[in-house]
């Protein structure tokens, strides 16, 4: 099956609960949510006059809009040339896409694999996937899946910045109280200093973790 990837590069997982995990990201293309906050707005849309090699799509992290059409056995053997046996799939909104081909071969060959999604499509993934479910409760691209996709997450990674996030969260949870293993990181949109000083206040009340996109206060990828 071809994906439409718009980037992929090697770092350090910098949010949630396997930060400082190294990791190959694989930014896949097109994302109908809409947050207005998104720092990935570039992915938004699947352009086919975008459409471009693979060499254009590796080793860069940057805001171009451009993406390449690669199967999961050209996936493959390009992650194979890195260290890191972590993939993480994320985009755009990684979900629009099923995952099975690619996620059952990286398995098949060693790797481990998360995914990054909003929880607004249904997850088709690996059963060994770490999935990471990042809610957003009222952005267009509704609502209707994200009860099951939070309660095949490994992990609910809430974007905030006011009261009203933290309620809409604990509505969400209360949906899912059975979903006992699941991690619940608070991450502060935009590494904004009033939303910094929520989520940590939210995470000791509640025995949350706090997630602070490590990576945009190293200023790597
Ligand atoms: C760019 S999204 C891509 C994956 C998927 N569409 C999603 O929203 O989960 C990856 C992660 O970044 C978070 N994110 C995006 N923009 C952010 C921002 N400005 N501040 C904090 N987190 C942000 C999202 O909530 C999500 O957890
Ligand atoms: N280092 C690093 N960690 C990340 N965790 C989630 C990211 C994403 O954009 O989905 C991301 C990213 O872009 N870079
Ligand atoms: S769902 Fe994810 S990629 Fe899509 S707009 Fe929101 S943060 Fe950005
Ligand atoms: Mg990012």
């Amino acid at each position: 099956m071809n994906y439409p990837v718009n980037e992929i590069f090697e770092t350090i997982q910098g949010e949630g609960a396997k930060t400082g995990v190294p990791s190959v990201f694989l930014r896949l293309q097109g994302c109908p949510v809409g947050c207005s906050w998104c720092d990935t707005k570039h992915t938004w849309e699947v352009d086919k006059t975008k459409l471009t090699s693979i060499e254009n799509v590796v080793d860069v992290s940057n805001t171009s809009d451009c993406w390449a059409d690669l199967d999961e056995n050209m996936l493959l053997s390009r992650l194979q040339k890195y260290s890191a046996k972590h993939i993480v799939i994320t985009g755009g909104e990684p979900c629009m896409y099923d995952l099975r081909p690619l996620t059952a071969l990286l398995h098949q060959n060693g790797f481990t694999t998360q995914i990054e999604t909003s929880g607004t499509f249904e997850i088709y993934t690996h059963e060994n996937t770490y999935v990471t479910v990042s809610p957003k409760v009222g952005m267009k691209g509704g609502y209707s899946v994200l009860v099951s996709a939070l309660n095949r997450a490994n992990e609910i990674k809430h974007p905030v910045a006011t009261e009203q996030h933290i309620r809409d969260l604990q509505a969400l949870l209360a949906k899912i109280s059975h979903n006992q293993f699941v991690e619940v990181c608070l991450q502060p949109i935009s590494q904004k200093k009033r939303a910094t000083e929520l989520a940590i206040a939210e995470c000791i009340k509640h025995n949350w973790r706090l997630s602070v996109q490590m990576h945009k206060y190293l200023m790597i990828d």
